[in-house]
């Protein structure tokens, strides 16, 4: 007997103005799945995403997460952007709890509801490691830690699904690798369904077991890609031949679908024709 997935994407199409953003996108992702989507600019992975938050509305499709109709931002779904988003007047510890509170009106808060939110708190700062930090404002945060704090503030009301648009962009290689693993960590412990747009192609094949390449102009889904690597993932898996492999093919699968590979071709020719005729 076949389970039903935790989203499913069903002819998905995203109109802005005359823009395709998303062509008849069909795309099942499975409970406890960590999917990355990459490829060139301007292919609609952040549509897409954008979309299964409830953030943007359709063109025509259907979405389901359980089987429910997706109509608009839910609990159960939670976003984390490429810049922070804190609170730059709440405090870790504040920032943290505050989308819990936004839950339960003040009046009627019971003493359990309280507690159980403490708890959560305090569990997530010891998981992103921030408990030295509970009290610290964000401007006195790293990149990376306030990267962190945005992660346990989207954890807080215990999300299904984990929506994440570029988190690491914004941060240095080395901090990005210890960003990897723990949000690795946190996809074992909280069994979350994660779904993660980059245009890192190895930071995609590290952290997703699928990679679903999109393709521009019409975006559209071009190729789903099974990771090679055990679940349990480190970080010298990124010398394995056939991560290499992998890494290469959709590399150039990318340029093939960006239609970069045309310029490059013309400007060649352009450049052993020792002139820049562009009536040709
Ligand atoms: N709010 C909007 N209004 C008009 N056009 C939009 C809007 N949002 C996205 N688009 C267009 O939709 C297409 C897909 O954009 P989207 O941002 O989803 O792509 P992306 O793959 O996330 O790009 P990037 O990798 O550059 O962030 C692009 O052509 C973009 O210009």
């Amino acid at each position: 007997m076949s389970t039903s997935p935790k989203i499913r994407v069903q002819g998905l199409w995203k109109h802005f103005g005359t823009t395709v953003a998303l062509q008849d996108v069909n795309l099942d992702i499975e409970e406890n799945a960590f999917v990355t989507l990459v490829g060139a600019s301007g292919c609609g992975k952040s549509t897409l995403l954008r979309t299964l938050a409830g953030l943007e509305h359709r063109s025509a499709g259907t979405l389901l997460c359980d089987g429910q109709p997706i109509e608009g931002p839910g609990a159960d779904r939670a976003m984390v952007f490429q810049h922070y988003s804190l609170y730059p007047w709440l405090t870790v510890l504040e920032n943290i709890r505050f989308s819990r509170q936004l839950k339960v009106h003040t009046q009627d808060r019971t003493a359990a509801d309280v507690e159980a939110a403490a708890g959560r708190a305090d569990a997530l700062l010891r998981l992103m490691g921030l408990t030295h930090v509970a009290r610290h404002y964000p401007s006195q945060l790293s990149g990376g830690m306030q990267q962190r704090v945005a992660i346990a503030r989207a954890l807080m009301s215990r999300p299904q699904v984990l929506l994440m648009d570029e988190p690491f962009g914004a941060l240095d290689a080395q901090t990005r690798e210890v960003m990897h693993d723990l949000i690795l960590h946190v996809h074992r412990l909280e069994r979350s369904t994660i779904v993660f747009v980059t245009h890192d192609v190895e930071e995609a094949l590290y952290l997703g077991r699928q990679v679903v390449l999109m393709a521009p102009r019409p975006g559209r889904i071009d190729t789903v890609y099974q990771v090679p690597l055990p679940a349990e993932r480190q970080q010298d898996m990124k010398l394995a031949p056939a991560f290499n492999e992998l890494k290469r093919e959709v590399l150039a699968r990318i340029r093939a679908t960006s239609g970069m590979q045309t310029d490059f071709e013309l400007l060649a020719k352009l450049s052993q024709a020792g002139s820049l005729d562009l009536t040709e």
